[in-house]
């Protein structure tokens, strides 16, 4: 699908990946609107519509799609970046990791990501075909390398990540005969405001880790990646790792 003037909503897009992936595509010719629960100052850029929301909510999520349609048009694109990387033991210092802990991850990553993509996937298949084959719209997640080499600590985080790569090709199976692809990328580890803060005493070994190119991901190749997928047709019901190889140890 040919991104100009297409109307791409960005979730998680105040920040790192989702931020890039904004960015690239305003670049690019299309109307995108930022879905996120924290808005940057809205003058920063007249180009892009943000709206305040958290992907968890059924009710403001889908409110929001209304508004997007409204104001941009037809919503051609989804890309579902929002997400939380708290790390717990499962029995730590102070004992058993809190259930609600474990649950707002799975809210977050992997409930919000499919509150999100249901409601924008019913916008798309109300709209008319693009080509002949039919296309009505492109659908991206993000998991993490964490889906299938879940860290110490990252049960939750690893939990909310595999659902999102599992739940992958059954969407693509429920919408494929719509018209409407669904591709989910994995990160490995990327210079982001997630990963800001961090010393160097934790991050010179993930980079060394890394087969190559021996450093963090930069949020732009994650945009590439994504405006990629949007591109090439025949891309569907895939889980792809953007890692320069990296095999994440336990810890
Ligand atoms: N940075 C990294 O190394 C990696 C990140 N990821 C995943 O990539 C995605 C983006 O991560 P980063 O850009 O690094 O993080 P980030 O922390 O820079 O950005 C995340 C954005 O999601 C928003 N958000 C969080 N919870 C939300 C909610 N309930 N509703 C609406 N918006 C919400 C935040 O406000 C923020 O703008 C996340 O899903 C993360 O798990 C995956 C692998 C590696
Ligand atoms: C890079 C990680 C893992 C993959 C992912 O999806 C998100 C991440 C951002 C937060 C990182 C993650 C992991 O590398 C472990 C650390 C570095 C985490 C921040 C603190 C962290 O748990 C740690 O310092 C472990 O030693």
């Amino acid at each position: 699908m040919n991104i100009t003037d297409k109307v791409v909503v960005i979730t998680g897009g105040a920040s790192g990946l989702g931020g890039a992936c904004v960015d690239w595509f305003v670049r690019h010719g299309a109307k995108v609107a930022v879905l996120d629960r924290r808005i940057p100052d809205p003058t920063a850029d007249p180009q892009i519509v943000y709206l305040e929301a958290d992907v968890t909510q059924a009710d403001s999520v889908a409110a929001v799609m209304d508004k997007i349609a409204e104001q941009l048009g037809e919503i051609r694109v989804c890309i579902n970046c929002a997400g939380i990387a708290p790390a717990g033991k499962t029995v730590g210092r102070d004992g058993a990791l809190a259930l609600d802990k474990f649950r707002q991850v799975i809210d977050v990553n992997l409930i919000g990501s499919f509150n999100v993509l249901r409601l924008a996937a019913e916008k798309m298949l109300a709209l008319e075909p693009l080509d002949a084959d039919g296309a009505r719209g492109v659908i991206i997640n993000t998991a993490s390398v964490a889906a299938f080499e879940g860290q110490i600590g990252q049960a939750a985080y690893a939990a909310s990540k595999g659902g999102v790569a599992a739940m992958t090709l059954p969407i693509a199976r429920d919408l494929g005969p719509r018209g409407v692809r669904v591709n989910t990328i994995a990160p490995g580890v990327f210079e982001t405001p997630m990963m800001a803060g961090l010393n160097e005493e934790f991050v010179k070994p993930l980079e060394q880790a890394v087969q190559f190119p021996k450093r963090l991901g930069r949020a732009e190749e994650f945009a590439k990646l994504a405006a990629h997928i949007v591109d090439n047709d025949y891309l569907n019901g895939e889980v792809i790792r953007l890692d320069g190889g990296i095999r994440m140890g336990p810890r």
